[in-house]
């Protein structure tokens, strides 16, 4: 077999000056994996797995007739620590390995397994990798708009992305880095990569063309959806479906950077204490539930005062509903159903002395759920399992039910801007299925009187109001209390959470 190279075509520029006509349909160029069955149009190898540590320098060259397309994306290039290059190889791969279906903080811990950075550097690449889910759509467009045929390098199309992510900030947003620096650094980061240094002066080809063109080209792509709203158009076309009102502010809220908000464990103090607290540290906070305070600058969790002595935990204000709808009384046998990493059980525990078992599918989730809690100084019993099983119950009722049942994560983008690259069309019918299961088998452990709260955390009508509806008509005794129901994403003044949904459900004694 011969080492063909991947050769790319830069579409020549418009005899008008302005952008030659775009391919039918850019998106599909550099498609996610299809299912099981259907050819992917990118070669890609395996990345679910941590990456292997990575050598610092290429394998000797090969025979021609034995070198095989495997992209190395662990493959660690000789470039300084906290360089822009190396951070923009480093959310390359991330980009590349969500497009292979790896959750984006997957996707980072297997980048930092492999390349020996400073914490600034693994700053820089979680950020730029971050920034990347949010422009993708637009960027991938642009890409599309300035080459006829995709780099069949998935790391390659990833770090030109990104590129074009840091030369073509959002609206309002000041650019990160002069755009000479990141061409620049870009055409290094391609020229020390062994997949792809072939193709640094087509790179270098590609972004001097953004920056000599820029406005043409922002202006024809973003008459496609995808780059206008950085959404697939499916998720576009069942948001203005579900909301055919408000769908523009919605996709708008999932693009924004969310806000720190904090829990007070007002078993440990006050909210008006730890305001205090945070104002002698120099933090800004703004309150804007009852626990729940959100502050004005970014900051690492570890920055925060008290964090480690679980004076507060990090949670978005629209979840602290959660534990306050259930009543909790001191004495009650709590279930929190799908309970992983623990926000909603350390909540339950500092409102009130319940003996909670908190059940997660995922154990090595469920862990977290007990790191968690220890930092709080609270403690639960931990149940790897799943909900809709009982091979794992005791046949004692519990007094009351968390169902925080997995969904499609819909609204949480703002924190998870890489789940609507990772979702597909069809993962709602699975999951609608899945959480009806689990209501249904948690209403048997609920005793007679006892209060169910049904969360997610989706935008789907399907997940969410009409499940709630069909789970109360197949049970006669069920009786729908008031909550909040569907919130939509929002941000401003004293309010600002994720889209939520909540229905509370009573059982009525035989
Ligand atoms: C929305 S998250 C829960 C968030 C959590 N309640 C909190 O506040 O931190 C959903 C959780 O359900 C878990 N899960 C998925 N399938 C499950 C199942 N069949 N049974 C129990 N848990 C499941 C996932 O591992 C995940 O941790």
């Amino acid at each position: 077999m011969t080492d063909k190279r991947p050769t790319l075509t830069i579409k020549p520029k418009a005899a008008s000056g302005k952008p030659a006509a775009k391919p039918a349909n850019p998106a599909a160029q550099y498609a996610r994996p299809k299912p099981a069955g259907q050819p992917a149009k990118v070669e890609r190898k395996p990345e679910a797995k941590p990456a292997p540590a990575a050598p610092r320098r290429p394998a000797a060259p090969r025979p021609s007739y034995e070198v095989k397309p495997q992209f190395q994306q662990a493959y660690r290039p000789d470039l300084p620590a906290d360089s822009l290059a190396l951070a923009m190889l480093g959310a390359a791969s991330a980009v590349a390995q969500v497009r292979n279906g790896t959750a984006l903080p997957q996707a980072l811990s297997n980048v930092f397994a492999a390349y020996e950075v400073t914490p600034q550097g693994r700053g820089a690449i979680q950020d730029l990798a971050y920034r990347s889910m949010r422009g993708l759509g637009r960027a991938e467009t642009l890409l599309g708009l300035m080459t006829t045929k995709a780099p069949d390098v998935p790391m390659l199309v990833g770090l030109i992305e990104c590129a074009l992510v840091l030369l073509d900030p959002p609206e309002g947003e000041q650019a990160a880095y002069e755009p000479f620096t990141v061409v620049d650094q870009a055409v290094t980061a391609a020229s020390r990569h062994p997949d792809f240094a072939h193709a640094k002066a087509m790179v270098n080809a590609v972004l001097r063309r953004f920056l000599r063109e820029r406005e043409t080209l922002v202006a024809t792509a973003i008459k496609q959806p995808l780059a206008r709203w950085n959404y697939p158009q499916w998720w576009i076309d069942a948001t203005k479906a579900a909301y055919p009102r408000d769908w523009e502010a919605i996709l708008a809220a999932g693009n924004r950077h969310p806000p720190l908000t904090l829990r007070v464990n007002t078993r440990k103090t006050s909210v008006e204490d730890y305001l205090r607290r945070l104002e002698e540290a120099g933090f800004q906070a703004d309150r804007i539930g009852p626990s729940a305070l959100r502050l004005k600058q970014a900051t690492n969790v570890s920055q925060i005062p008290g964090f480690h002595d679980g004076l507060v935990s990090v949670q978005d204000a629209g979840a602290q509903l959660a534990a306050p709808l259930l009543g909790l009384e001191p004495g009650m046998r709590v279930l929190d159903a799908c309970a992983a990493p623990g926000g909603k059980s350390g909540h339950i525990l500092e409102l009130a002395d319940v003996e909670l078992t908190a059940v997660d599918a995922d154990p090595q989730r469920l862990a977290r759920v007990g790191d968690n809690l220890g930092r709080l100084g609270l403690s639960s019993t931990l149940v790897a399992a799943e909900a809709q099983t009982q091979d794992w119950w005791d046949g004692r009722q519990f007094d009351r039910i968390l169902a925080d049942v997995p969904c499609t994560a819909s609204g949480i983008v703002r924190r998870h801007p890489d789940i609507r690259w990772l979702r597909r069309k069809t993962d709602t019918r699975q999951l609608t299925t899945l959480s009806s299961e689990i209501l249904d088998n948690l209403w048997q452990m609920l005793r007679a009187d006892g209060k169910l709260l049904f969360v997610t955390c989706s935008l789907w009508p399907q997940e969410s109001e009409a499940q709630a509806a069909a789970f109360a008509a197949r049970h006669a005794d069920a009786v729908r209390l008031d909550a909040p129901g569907q919130l939509l994403p929002s941000s401003g003044a004293g309010l600002d959470h994720d889209g939520l949904f909540y229905a509370l459900f009573h059982k009525k004694a035989a």
